[in-house]
This record gives structure tokens, C-alpha cells and sequence, in this order.
């Protein structure tokens, strides 16, 4: 025997209801059967507020019995044959009357007893039943209509009466052995009846505690409760977007899931099938197909070691502390005693192992009784000063990771708190629950989607991991790396489980935030109409609002600006990915507090591409300082414009003309005299001195400036590419110069002996940067470890392809953080 239920949600239409014929004869095929079913969906509502209505006087409720009424008889017209419909439409209108006569009672005495109440809101239960027994007959399943009171009974507590078992499993098995065993039973849930008789309810979960009690007493081969999800999921679909199906939980799993938000079960209603053993399935009476859910004792191979992430959003934790707790038996059980006689539900408890404080998370509408239960409990130990005032936080969510696996695998709690530090999760408290079948952790409530998509992240790695990205500056490298990202995705998709979502983009003009993420394709046209006008303020603190785990903060820009706000940006727990240098070269206390910031709040702050592009230059040389080697000199071609000129320019084509094809190369900075005037390069020096542990600042740099004094303060790089046409000869001059001494001009940045400098030079075929070609960029780092034969890193140190990939390469490094990947 088979017990299957279907829920509100099931028997909410009258197509609905026909799916539910199919699975039922679908399902009979192979087992016996029989069939609970639940009020068509708001009908219990419906007559809830009906008879309260009724018990005021007001008249509205008869509005409210016509629909009912009207919506019933539309049910049997539409799915009962003309033959059986006038019968079906007599025997309902029966029933009907005598609920009408009840509310007409309710609204004549203007009372309403619990014993009423139960009454009258049974009978949404009654008529679906009915309709859909006449409606299966109809199509020729046999089917007989079961009114549960007449089996399931239950003491005269009405509002919350108690079932009782002894007296209801007798008269179940009494009742279907005497049942035709080819004919269903088309079950009423929710109502049930005391011994004499009068009808009572069985509250929350009502038709799945039908179900459930009826599966023990004959001891079913199996519930299935249908319902419109498809089963119990990994996390809240509404919080998590990259939940799925459970495919199985234990019993044990799915009372602590439930425990902790998840409302997918009423575990009490499903006590008397998990006492016998039988399982329970969920179901999806929409996708029949679907495997849905199993709960059941038997655990499945290959299961993840986490079932499932739940959260409960408010909490209220209320923590006592105090002397007088040390070493004082009896202060625990005299605290949750005085609580438990206030009638608080306490939903965590954390005690320190100092035995010197015990934190406890409850509702915030228990907050007040508790608190006063405290303090009446222990007035005399406040008055003596013995026991701290409960220190009150508010705002808080607790969001548990359920697992029986806990108690048998180590090391889940350490991937718990790597993944929620590694983004920046602040945890208030925490306790393991003593069936060690999960772990809550009590966090900020803003912090609670966030949280449970990290958790979720972490633990369920055979899904994908989404990194969000917010960038800003979309010019010629924000372009390309948009470009560069969607040609990899898939191969990130399918290699690494990693999708790079853009969840925020800025130009100067305007931007967009959005969490669902933007199209890389038409982010601009998007952008443009929706957005809102550049400010990098306002994004920051959208980002940062919306506090989603795995967040980057690109910056393609070479802006001051967006430079000075980073500081923002890492204090809010978001890691950086910038290709700008202005802020690595401003000041050195900027420099340091950044580094500083990206420590304190454990999020990465990475510029690879600050020096050589997407050579692995400042990369290698934090290797270097990292594995204790000293700096004493570093020099190198760090310019791919400067280089590609002097690579390029012989004289047969004019010097003005080789810088613009430099810009038309993407070389350049936006504004190429940066390049000429060696400000860039310059920067990229001084980046590498305070990688290498130096404290330079930038004004201790002697610069070279090769931008013709009157080009220097015009306004559009078009002027001073006018004007450095008429330098051209000079440029030409310096060339046959170095030609003349068989030498070529080279931009070389130095620093050794506490010296920098950044100047044009002359060198020979004896020089080991003669041999470079287009914009190779070539740095020599001489250290103690490598002094004979200094480390050297070269190679195309501009251009897009290059600095995007670079930035790539640094927002893959963060996303394969070890608490992203890890497995157990
Ligand atoms: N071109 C190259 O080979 C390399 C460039 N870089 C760096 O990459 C950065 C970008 O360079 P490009 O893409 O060539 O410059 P670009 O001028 O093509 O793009 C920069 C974009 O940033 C936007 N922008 C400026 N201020 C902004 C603000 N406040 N808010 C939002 N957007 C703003 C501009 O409108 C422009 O579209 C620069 O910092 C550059 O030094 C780094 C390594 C190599
Ligand atoms: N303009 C720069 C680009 C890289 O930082 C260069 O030419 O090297
Ligand atoms: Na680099």
C-alpha cells in the first residue's frame, strides 16, 4: 500500500486536478493505493475568514460563501460527466447547506468557539475530497470517498487537539480491511473527530499528518507527498539561485532542515511514518518526471557531504555573562527553565568554554519575555553584580549547514569558516548542534544571502561557482577583457565550474548594477537606458549593498579618481582587480594602506598588469621577496610604447608618426604624452621598488620628459600630436646619433643604490636589451639569490590581448582560492 497526498497547490484548479487523476492511475498500475487530499488551494483560508467574519456581524461572509459555493459547483461541472452531475451537484449542495447553517449560527450568536472553528474549516477538505472521488469514478478509476473523521480520532483539545493513536490505528486497519482493496480511498486530510463525534482538526501540516498516520497504521510501503516544488532543495530558491533538488535527506537530515527555515515539511505531521520506518517522497505533481526528494533511512551512494543550507533571517541573541556562571552548577538549567516556563522557543544556544557566557538566539517577538524571565530568574546575582544585564543584538540571521555526514567527516567546519572569511563573512556566534548534524552560524542580517550562497558555494562544487565583476572604465582594455571573457566562459564553465558574471558595469557616462548579471554584448545599450549617471560613490555602495559573495571591483581606467576610492571598495569586503596604476604610485602611505586593507578584510588587491602587461613581472618579483631574497637592482625597458618607438623608428618613416601608430596600437595610454614624458614609466618603477620592500616615493625618481615643452600643457592629444610633428627633426637627430656610435635608443628605467631614474639611453649589440623587438618589455631583477645572472622577465609588455588576458589571469587567481575548489 501506497499513501499519496496532494496538497492545496495539487487541487487548485480543475486541470490540476486532472494531472493528479493521471498520476493516480498511472501509480495504481503498480501499487495500492490510497489518496489524501487537502482543501483546493485558499479554500481554508477562505473559510477561516469567513466564519471570523460571520462572528463579527459581518455580512461579507455570505460574499464569501457564494464564491466558494460557485467555485465548487464550476469543479463538478467541469470535471463530473452530465450523467453523474446532477447527483454530485445534489450530494455537494447537502454538505454545503450545513455549512451554511453553521455560519449562519456563528453570525445569529456572534460566537465562535474553538469547537466551531475546527468545525467549519474542515470542510474545504470535505468537499475536494468528494468531488474528486465522483470526478475519478467518472473516469473510471474506482474510488470511494473517506471522510477521516470517521477513523482518525483525537482527544476534545479542539484548536490543537492530540491524536489518539491508540484508538485511530485500530479503527484505520478496521476500516480498510473491510474496503474493497481495488477501490481507493479518496481520503478528507486535516479533519478528524473526537470519540462522540465532533469534528476536529490536525493543525499545521494537517493532510500530511493524515497521510502519515494512516501509512503507520497499515504500515505503507511509502508516502508521497505532491506538491508544486519539486522537492526539498539544497538551499531557499529565493536566496540561493544555484539551489537543486535533495535527492535524498534522513529523516534526522530533513527535522534539522526544516528546523532551520526550510518549509517544506512539518516534521511532527510526518512522526508517526518516520517512527515506522516508510519512507517519504516529494513530489512534483506538474513534473511528474522528476525524481524529487526521498526521505528515508537508507542513504544513497555517492551522497554530498552537505544536504542542505537553511536560514532563519531575524534572530534576536541574547547573551548572559558573568562571574557568577563559573563553575556554579545548576546556572544553565536554572536559565532555560525560567525560559521555558515564559514560553520562549529557543532556537540556538553558543556557550563559551570558559563556562563564562551563554549566548542565545530567539524570535525578536520573545526578546522582551525573555529578557524579563532572565532578570526575575536571576535578580539576586544582577543585584549583586555577579551577572552581567543580557546584552540584547538585534539583526541578526542564523543559517545552518545540516549534514549527518558531519559526524563522520573532519574538516567541515574549517571549510565553513575559510569560505565565509575569504569573503569577508563576520560571524557573531556559532554552535554545533549536539546531534552534530549541523553547524549554525549566527551572522549580520545583511549578511544572510550572502552567506548562504557562499556556504552553498563552497559545498556544493560540482556546481558552478559564479564570480561577480564589477568594472569599471570600458575603453580599449574593458573592451577587449569583456571580449576575452566571453570567449573563455565556456571553457571556464565546463573546466573550472566558474562563470564570470558582470553584475556591474561604469563608463564616465553612466552605470548599471545588476545581480542577475548583464549581457557582455549589449551591456552599453543597457546601460545607456537603464543606468544611472556615472558616479563611482554610488556604485560602490550599490555593489557593496548588494553584498554578493565572489566579488571583483575591476578598474580599466586611468583615472585618480576611481584610484583614491579603493580603499572603499576592499573595506567593503570586495577584492580589486585594477590594470590603473595611479594608485600603487601615489603616495606610499596610500600604497601600504591599501595593502594593508586587502590583509585586514582577507580579499585580494591585484595589479599584475601595473608593470609589463600581462607579464608575470610583479608576480615574480613578490615570489622573490617572499621566499626572503633582497632586491638591489632592477632595471628594465617597462614602456611597450617607448619600446615599440625605438624598436621602430629608423627614420625612414617620421617620429610623430611612429608614436601614433604606437596609440593606434593600443600601446599608449589614453593620453600617449604619459608615455613620452615617462610618467608612466615611472610609475611602473616605482611600483617595483615598493614591491621589492623599498620606500620610495615618486618625486625621488629622476625622469627623463621627452614631450616638447609646448606639447606638454595643451589640452587635446590631437594639439600635441600637431606640435610633435613640428619636433620630428629632433627626434630624427637623436636617432643618427645613436646610429652614427652604432648604437639604438633605449628607454631605460633603473634603481640601484637607492637611486631611480627613467632616461633615454644609447646601447650597444652588447647590451642585453639590444635585441628586442615591437613592444617587448624587458625587466632584469638582480638579487642576492641572483646576482651573476639577474632574473629577467620579457617579452610584449602592451597592447589589449595581452593586458586583458592579464587581468584575467589575476581574476582567475582569486576565484581558485583553495576555499572556492577544496575538497574534503
Ligand atoms: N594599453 C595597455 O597596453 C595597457 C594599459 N593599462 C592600463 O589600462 C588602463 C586603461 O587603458 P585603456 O583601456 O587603454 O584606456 P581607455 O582610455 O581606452 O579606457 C579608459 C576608459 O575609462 C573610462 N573612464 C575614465 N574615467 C572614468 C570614471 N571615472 N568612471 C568610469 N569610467 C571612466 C574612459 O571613459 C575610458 O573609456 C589604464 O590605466 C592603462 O594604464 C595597463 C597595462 C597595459
Ligand atoms: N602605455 C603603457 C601600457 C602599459 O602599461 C605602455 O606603453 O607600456
Ligand atoms: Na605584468
Amino acid at each position: 500500500m501506497r499513501i499519496l497526498k496532494f496538497g492545496g497547490s495539487s487541487v487548485g484548479t480543475t486541470a490540476a486536478i486532472r494531472q493528479v487523476a493521471d498520476i493516480i492511475s498511472e501509480k495504481k498500475k503498480d501499487h495500492h493505493l490510497a489518496v489524501v487530499v487537502s482543501a483546493f488551494e485558499g479554500v481554508t483560508d477562505a473559510l477561516e475568514d469567513a466564519v471570523v467574519k460571520a462572528s463579527k456581524g459581518d455580512e461579507a461572509y455570505l460574499n464569501i460563501l457564494t464564491d466558494l459555493e460557485k467555485r465548487h459547483n464550476n469543479a463538478i461541472k467541469e470535471l463530473v460527466s452530465i450523467q453523474n452531475q446532477s447527483h454530485t451537484l445534489a450530494q455537494f449542495k447537502m454538505m454545503f447547506n450545513e455549512l451554511d447553517d453553521v455560519l449562519h449560527g456563528v453570525s445569529l450568536t456572534r460566537e465562535l468557539t474553538d469547537r466551531t472553528h475546527d468545525f467549519v474549516v474542515g470542510f474545504g477538505e470535505r468537499f475536494s475530497a468528494y468531488i474528486i472521488r465522483q470526478f475519478l469514478s467518472d473516469t473510471g478509476i474506482s474510488a470511494d470517498y473517506l471522510d477521516a473523521r470517521k477513523v482518525i480520532e483525537t482527544d476534545r483539545d479542539f484548536g490543537s487537539a492530540r491524536v489518539q493513536f491508540d484508538k485511530t490505528y485500530p479503527k484505520i486497519c478496521d476500516y480498510f480491511s473491510e474496503t474493497d482493496s481495488d477501490s481507493i480511498q479518496i481520503v478528507t486530510g486535516f479533519v478528524a473527530s473526537t470519540s462522540s463525534g465532533e469534528s476536529t482538526t490536525l493543525g499545521r501540516g494537517g493532510s500530511d499528518y493524515t497521510a502519515s498516520l494512516i501509512s503507520a497504521a497499515l504500515e505503507a510501503e511509502a508516502i508521497e507527498l505532491w506538491t508544486d516544488i519539486e522537492g526539498i532543495m539544497t538551499a531557499d530558491p529565493g536566496k540561493v539561485k544555484r539551489y537543486f533538488v535533495i535527492p535524498h535527506l534522513s529523516y534526522e537530515e530533513a527535522m534539522e532542515l526544516s528546523h532551520f527555515g526550510a518549509q517544506i515539511i512539518y516534521p511532527p505531521a510526518l512522526q508517526p511514518a518516520m517512527k515506522e520506518n516508510i519512507p517519504i517522497l516529494i513530489k512534483n505533481t506538474f513534473k511528474p518526471e522528476e525524481e524529487g526528494t526521498r526521505i528515508s533511512n537508507q542513504s544513497i551512494p555517492g551522497e554530498s557531504i552537505i544536504k542542505g543550507i537553511s536560514s532563519i533571517d531575524n534572530i534576536t541573541l541574547l547573551t548572559v555573562k558573568g562571574s557568577g556562571m563559573i563553575g556554579v552548577t545548576g546556572i544553565s538549567a536554572r536559565l532555560f527553565g525560567a525560559l521555558a516556563d515564559a514560553g520562549v522557543n529557543i532556537i540556538l544556544i553558543t556557550q563559551a568554554s570558559s563556562e563564562h557566557t551563554i549566548s542565545l538566539a530567539v524570535l525578536p517577538a520573545q526578546t522582551k519575555v525573555a529578557q524579563s524571565a532572565i532578570k526575575k530568574e536571576f535578580k539576586y546575582e544582577l543585584r549583586d553584580n555577579i551577572i552581567d544585564e543580557v546584552k540584547v543584538e538585534n539583526d541578526l540571521s542564523i543559517v545552518a549547514v545540516v549534514s549527518d555526514n558531519m559526524r563522520r567527516k573532519p574538516g567541515i567546519s574549517g571549510r565553513v569558516f575559510q569560505a565565509l572569511g575569504a569573503n569577508g563573512i563576520n560571524v557573531v556566534a556559532i554552535a554545533q548542534g549536539s546531534s552534530e548534524r549541523n553547524i549554525s552560524i549566527v551572522v549580520d542580517r545583511k549578511n544572510e544571502t550572502k552567506t548562504l550562497n557562499t556556504l552553498h558555494d563552497a559545498f556544493f562544487i560540482a556546481n558552478v561557482k559564479t564570480v561577480n565583476l564589477f568594472l569599471v572604465g570600458v575603453g580599449l582594455i574593458g573592451g577587449k577583457l569583456l571580449d576575452l571573457i566571453q570567449q573563455q566562459a565556456q571553457k571556464l564553465l565546463d573546466d573550472y565550474h566558474l562563470e564570470l558574471k558582470l553584475a556591474g558595469v561604469s563608463n564616465s557616462k553612466k552605470f548599471l548594477i545588476d545581480d542577475e548579471g548583464i549581457s557582455m554584448v549589449n551591456w552599453k545599450e543597457r546601460m545607456m537606458a537603464e543606468g544611472e549617471l556615472a558616479d563611482i560613490n554610488h556604485f560602490i555602495d550599490q555593489m557593496s549593498d548588494l553584498n554578493l559573495s565572489n566579488s571583483i571591483f575591476i578598474d580599466c581606467t586611468a583615472s585618480d579618481e576611481i584610484a583614491s576610492s579603493y580603499s572603499n571598495v576592499l573595506e567593503s569586503n570586495i577584492s580589486i582587480v585594477t590594470a590603473n596604476k595611479k594608485a600603487n604610485s601615489s603616495s606610499l602611505a596610500t600604497y601600504e594602506k591599501l595593502q594593508r586593507l586587502a590583509f585586514k578584510h582577507n580579499v585580494a588587491y591585484l595589479y599584475e598588469t601595473n608593470v609589463g602587461a600581462g607579464l608575470p613581472v610583479v608576480a615574480t618579483l613578490k615570489e622573490q621577496v617572499l621566499t626572503g631574497d633582497d632586491v638591489m637592482r632592477i632595471e628594465g625597458v617597462l614602456s611597450g610604447t617607448l619600446s615599440y618607438i625605438f624598436n621602430t623608428f629608423d627614420g625612414s618613416s617620421s617620429f610623430s608618426e611612429v608614436v601614433r601608430t604606437a596609440r593606434d596600437k593600443g600601446f599608449t595610454e589614453p593620453d600617449p604624452r604619459e608615455d613620452l614624458n615617462g610618467q608612466d614609466v615611472g610609475r611602473k618603477l616605482l611600483i617595483l621598488t615598493r614591491e621589492a620592500g623599498l620606500k620610495l616615493e615618486f618625486d625621488k625618481i629622476d625622469i627623463q620628459n621627452m614631450v616638447p615643452e609646448k606639447a606638454r600643457d595643451v589640452d587635446t592629444v590631437e594639439e600635441f600630436f600637431d606640435i610633435l610633428e613640428e619636433h620630428d627633426d629632433e627626434f630624427t637627430k637623436l636617432f643618427e646619433d645613436a646610429a652614427s656610435n652604432n648604437k639604438k635608443l633605449c628607454y631605460i628605467a633603473r634603481y640601484e643604490n637607492e637611486k631611480a631614474t627613467v632616461q633615454l639611453e644609447q646601447i650597444g649589440s652588447e647590451h642585453p636589451f639590444y635585441g628586442l623587438d615591437g613592444s617587448d618589455n624587458i625587466v632584469a631583477f638582480k638579487t642576492r639569490h641572483y646576482q651573476k645572472s639577474p632574473i629577467v622577465v620579457k617579452g610584449p609588455g602592451a597592447g589589449a590581448d595581452v593586458t586583458a588576458s592579464g587581468i584575467i589571469a589575476d581574476i582567475l587567481r582569486i576565484s581558485n582560492a583553495p576555499s572556492f575548489r577544496e575538497e574534503i
